[in-house]
């Protein structure tokens, strides 16, 4: 690389640095902490503790840095899911697409959730997680019952 398109290259990275918070909701075991070390560290464990309130993790890809609020899903954690999403730039609801006996509920906890007038206009990604379970929901389907 010359000089000048190192020069060019640091120019860039000063203006394009791009910054953004992403908070990661759903139900317990849903698999949300796994996802984000999974983009973190590109490590996966299935011996995982429930998050007790919840973490925050700092993800840097070139220049893009991703702030990620890892919520914890358990019922008494979930009055402060609305706290942690006001601010963000999406939303990404977890859902377990193998656990067909939770849905009802993770289908109206998100919906309680999208009723809060706080968080309207921030986009959210419903993420059908656990896909490789034997009896998980197809897209289509998974849609259909949220
Ligand atoms: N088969 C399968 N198991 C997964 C997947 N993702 C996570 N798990 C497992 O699901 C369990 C729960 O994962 P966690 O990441 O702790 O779930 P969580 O949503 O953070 O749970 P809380 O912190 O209690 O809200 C762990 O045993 C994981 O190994 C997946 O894609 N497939
Ligand atoms: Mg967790």
């Amino acid at each position: 690389m010359s000089l000048w398109e190192a020069f060019l290259n640091w120019l860039r990275s000063l203006f394009f640095k791009q910054e953004m918070e992403l908070s990661l909701i759903g139900l317990q075991n849903a698999g949300k902490t796994s996802l984000v070390n999974v983009v973190a560290t590109g490590g996966y464990s299935e011996d995982m503790i429930p998050t007790v309130g919840f973490n925050m993790k700092k993800v840097t890809k070139g220049n893009v840095t991703i702030k990620l609020w890892d919520l914890g899903g358990q019922p008494r954690f979930r009055s402060m899911w609305e706290r942690y999403c006001r601010a963000v730039s999406a939303i990404v609801y977890v859902v377990d697409a193998a656990d067909n006996d939770n849905l009802p509920v993770s289908r109206s906890e998100l919906h309680d959730l999208l009723s809060k007038p706080s968080l309207s206009g921030i986009p959210l990604l419903v993420l059908g997680n656990k896909i490789d379970k034997p009896g998980a929901l197809s897209k289509e389907a998974l849609t259909e019952q949220m």
